[in-house]
């Protein structure tokens, strides 16, 4: 059929219908689209897109037939909304991509561009900033955003490519510059199936959406990143790595100090001594993911390695919020899967004499198997294990911490979040480190449908002020 009528606005949700709009029905993973057909269609949609074997009532008007209406929409999104920023970079991986995408933002700003980033912490342009919700926002409110900027100004915008995004084809109509990979871990089983599916839905950033001969910068030292390079140089990318093992941007030394570390870094024959004023080495190869995307699309590496010695971390990635009088440093971090408690565990012993205290939860319904994996990360890697809530959501809060205990014997259980973190601080010793992980940025706590205002940083500050009065 051909529609030559004209559309006011695209949308995959029948309560948003409005007159003149294209409803674009979606089996989902709680229901189907197709089941809403004639909601929209009597809220005077113009047209409903269903696939190919979607099972619509007669009497919706006019029907458009797609294979993948994912796909439909994510094209029609683009060409409908129009113009991005000129250079889109899209960076994936299970931990960093935040960091990744915000490091990025800083590093072209430093260089004298308009710069945006969007991801799991909102949106950042120039005289905007927008707490987020999802990683990779839908089409519609992505491509809306993007035409948004771009008549801003706006010339260059970083943004992440969540493997659920990916996976619904959430970015098919971005026009990519450059796409970047930092690691793969265990995460989202919930969603995906097997570890090869979820890798695969990664992948999808290289094999389907980087153009033929632009750059994709990958991470060197993951387990994973041989499969990453081996699928980008199929797909005829530019492959670039970085990392210790990097060819492009290589990491040849690195001195770890209290709150900053100092690494020299390799390229193209030229050695540039940098001090990265953030903490953990998991940070230096975030820099290194961005840094190289950067470079790759166009900005000098002088530019590029000075900016490194300016980044700021992204909000609540291992972030310090404050000391205890003996200064024992209290840190925020968004560790919620298994590798990124690792990681972050294993970032602060090296300049803890004292003990590592950490205070951490799972979010109820998502997957389950991560629970007790977490529990025998931080029993294993932390001094003191304090486990607490973290958006129990539809289930039984003590259900949820229950199955992380069974892996951390020895570990205390409090639920109330503000209550963990008093008593954590409250054992802090000179010498000590407490990291509260799980939340990173996040200004709720989600208990059933409800979201109560909640911040990590805001007690941790309060019971800090506390002490110190
Ligand atoms: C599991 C998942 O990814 N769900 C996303 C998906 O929803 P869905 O299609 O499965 O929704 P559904 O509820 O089954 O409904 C099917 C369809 O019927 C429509 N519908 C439903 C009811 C109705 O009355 N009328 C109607 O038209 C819905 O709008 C939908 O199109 O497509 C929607 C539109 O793009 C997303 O908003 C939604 O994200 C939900 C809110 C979500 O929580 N997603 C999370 C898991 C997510 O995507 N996370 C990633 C990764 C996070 C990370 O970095 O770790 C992210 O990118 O944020
Ligand atoms: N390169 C990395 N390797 C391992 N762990 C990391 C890395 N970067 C960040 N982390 C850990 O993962 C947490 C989340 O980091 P970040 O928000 O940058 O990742 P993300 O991929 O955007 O995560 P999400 O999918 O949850 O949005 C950090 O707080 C830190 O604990
Ligand atoms: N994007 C992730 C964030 C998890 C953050 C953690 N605080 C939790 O609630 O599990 C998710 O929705 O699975
Ligand atoms: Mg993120």
């Amino acid at each position: 059929a051909e529609l030559d009528v004209p559309v006011t606005g695209l949308t995959v949700d029948s309560r948003t219908v409005e007159p003149g709009n294209l409803f674009f029905a979606m089996a989902g993973v709680k229901t189907d689209g197709a089941r809403f057909a004639a909601q929209a269609a009597s809220k005077g949609a113009v047209a409903i897109v269903a696939a190919d074997d979607a099972d619509l009532p007669a009497d919706v008007g006019l029907v458009l037939r797609s294979a993948d209406p994912r796909l439909a929409l994510a094209r029609m999104a683009a060409a409908y909304f129009g113009p991005q920023p000129r250079v889109m970079a899209a960076v994936t991986g299970t931990a960093g991509k935040t960091s990744v995408a915000s490091f990025l933002r800083q590093i072209w700003a430093h260089a004298g561009e308009k710069a945006a980033m969007l991801g799991t912490t909102g949106v950042t342009a120039p005289g905007r900033t927008e707490y987020g919700s999802l990683t990779t926002p839908d089409p519609v409110a992505l491509h809306r955003l993007l035409a948004e900027l771009a008549s801003d100004g706006v010339t260059h915008a970083a943004m992440e490519a969540s493997s659920h995004g990916l996976d619904q084809r959430r970015l098919d109509g971005v026009s990519l510059s450059v796409a970047g990979f930092t690691n793969l871990g265990r995460d989202h089983m919930d969603y995906h199936p097997t570890m090869e599916n979820y890798m695969a839905a990664k992948m999808r950033l290289f094999d389907c959406l980087l153009p033929k001969g632009a750059p994709a910068v990958i991470f060197a030292d993951d387990p994973w990143s041989e499969r990453a390079v081996e699928v980008a140089e199929r797909a005829g990318a530019r492959v670039l790595t970085v990392g210790r093992k990097g060819g492009f941007l290589s990491l040849k030394r690195v001195e770890h100090l209290r709150h900053k570390q100092v690494g020299e870094i390799h390229l193209e024959g030229r050695i540039f001594e940098v001090d990265l004023p953030l903490a953990g080495d998991f940070q230096f190869s975030n820099a290194l993911v961005a840094a190289g995307m950067a470079i790759a699309t166009g900005t000098s590496a002088d530019l590029a390695m000075a900016a490194l010695e300016h980044l700021t971390g992204a909000a609540g990635r291992l972030e310090l919020v404050g000391s205890t009088a003996d200064g024992a440093p209290v840190y925020v971090d968004y560790a919620h899967k298994p590798e990124a408690l690792e990681n972050v565990l294993g970032a602060v012993r090296p300049f803890t004499t004292g003990r590592v205290v950490v205070v951490f939860g799972c979010g109820g319904d998502r997957d389950r198997g991560k629970r007790p994996i977490m529990g025998g990360i931080a029993t294993k890697l932390a001094d003191v294990v304090i486990v607490t809530d973290d958006n129990p959501r539809s289930e039984d809060p003590a259900e949820v911490r229950a199955e992380i205990m069974i892996a951390a014997p020895g570990a205390t259980e409090i639920g109330d979040r503000a209550e963990a973190i008093r008593s954590a601080i409250a054992m802090l010793n000179a010498g000590d480190t407490l990291i509260v992980a799980g939340k990173g940025h996040e200004q709720g706590q989600t208990v059933g449908d409800k979201v109560l205002p909640f911040s990590d940083h805001a007690e941790i500050r309060k019971v800090l002020e506390a002490l110190s009065a």
